[in-house]
């Protein structure tokens, strides 16, 4: 026990009620079974912390066992960081903070996952930890029956609607096919599929259960919520996922959405480089808001770096600052041949870019260029044209999309 009468240890099964009750009052949701059966599905016991105040459960981080696609070489192992949560009452004393060390000091020990990952409740709340914005999405609105370009070729095959069973191994074997190409999906292990398709109806936010449309090479998982005024139907439809692996599957699970009747406005979260703009006659039938999507900390700076391919060759020494896992800091030379793939090691000699390891998280899937974060004083070029070499080596064909928050 430390001072402050504070300790921390694993969680076991046993423990499920607690945390679920605590996670529940952290996320200002009431507690219920239903909140129990979903924190069930994916919790790993043995890789989650609690922190306790004598026997009650007050603060702990739960770490999912996934994998993240990177830049070049596809699916690679990462540490998902989820269920953070204090319980009022117990904040600001440092719970967070020791559970946010035995996590990355943990995988760092154990040689575990070099990669951790998370999306935040809150932006402020993990940069002091190391990680970085590494993707980011925007929330669309687009007015319903906007017509598209001409020349956008459909498939010729209709969508269908169909019912939960009958879409689930439909979609899995499509979103199998699309995740490991492209840059930061995630794999969806165990019952994975069964949380993030949970759909109780405190969820909903009065609209209708999760409906599900296929194509051969493409669905789209949504929901309609019914409404009326003055001037007639305004129904707005969300989407929760939409995955095509071609661009014909693209544009007709679009135009199925867009041609919905009653319905007024589609709602979608999307990727950065969404190709949905460039489809539409009227680009302006579409507004967008901005929002962070993944965190990404570098656990070991060496055994991250080269889980990825550069832009090579490229032969570059990161001054690495690292305050809370200072094994980090130092000098690390990358060098990548022409096919990509790099070597890390620790040097003596000068850096050509000095940088936080929240940097390193933020420019490791190509999303955020070395380039901006110079741009923002972040990164300090000490080599003339370093910040450029860089952001060349570190560029990837597309934005990462990361649209699935676990
Ligand atoms: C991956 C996920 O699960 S994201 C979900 C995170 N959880 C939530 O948002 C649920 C509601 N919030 C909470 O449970 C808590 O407020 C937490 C988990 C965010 C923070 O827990 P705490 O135990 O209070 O954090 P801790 O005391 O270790 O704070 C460490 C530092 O972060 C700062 N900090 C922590 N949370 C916040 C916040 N929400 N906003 C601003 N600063 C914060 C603290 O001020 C402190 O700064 P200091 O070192 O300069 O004093």
């Amino acid at each position: 026990m430390s001072d402050d009468g504070l300790t921390l240890r694993t969680l076991t099964t046993d423990d499920l009620p607690a945390l679920s009750d605590m996670l529940a009052r952290a996320f200002l949701a009431d507690p219920s079974e239903g909140f129990q059966h979903r924190e069930g599905l994916v919790f790993e016991p043995e890789r989650s912390h609690g922190v306790f105040d004598g026997d009650e459960l007050i603060g702990m981080g739960e770490i999912l066992t996934r994998k993240i696609t990177v830049p070049g070489t596809g699916p690679t192992p990462f540490a998902g960081i989820t269920s953070v949560g204090v319980a009022p009452g117990h904040r600001r004393r440092g719970a967070l903070t020791r559970v946010m060390r035995a996590q990355l000091h943990g995988l760092h020990d154990d040689g575990a996952e070099p990669i951790a990952a998370l999306w935040a409740s809150e932006a402020v709340i993990y940069p002091r930890f190391g990680y970085g914005l590494a993707a980011q999405f925007y929330r669309a609105k687009i007015r319903a029956k906007s017509a598209f370009r001409p020349g956008v070729e459909l498939e010729a095959e209709r969508v269908r609607e169909v019912g939960r069973e009958q879409a689930i191994p439909l979609i899995k074997a499509i979103y199998e096919k699309e995740a490991p190409q492209r840059v930061g999906a995630l794999d969806r292990p165990g019952a994975t599929w069964e949380f993030n398709l949970d759909d109780p109806e405190r969820r909903r936010n009065g609209a209708t259960a999760f409906r599900f449309a296929v194509l051969p090479d493409g669905y789209v998982i949504y929901r309609v919520k019914n409404d009326w005024n003055e001037e007639g139907p305004r129904g707005i439809l969300s989407v929760q996922e939409l995955v095509a692996t071609t661009p014909e599957a693209y544009a007709t699970l679009y135009r199925f959405l867009l041609d919905y009747d009653l319905v007024v406005t589609v709602e979608v979260s999307a990727a950065l480089d969404e190709p949905l703009v460039h489809l539409l006659a009227n680009p302006r039938a579409m507004t967008r808001s901005g929002g962070d999507s993944l965190w990404l900390r570098l656990v070991d700076v060496d055994r991250a770096l080269v889980t990825r391919r550069y832009n090579g060759p490229v032969d570059l020494v990161f001054g690495v600052r690292d305050a809370f896992c200072p094994w980090n800091t130092g000098n690390w030379r990358l060098v990548a041949g022409a096919d990509g793939a790099a070597e890390v090691t620790r040097v003596e000699d000068v850096p050509d870019l000095e940088l936080d390891v929240t940097d390193l998280g933020a420019i490791f899937l190509g999303g955020t260029r070395p380039s901006t974060l110079a741009a923002a004083g972040r990164i300090k070029e000490r080599t003339a044209g370093a910040v450029s070499r860089a952001t060349a080596a570190f560029a990837t064909d597309r934005e990462p999309s990361c649209l699935e928050s676990f």
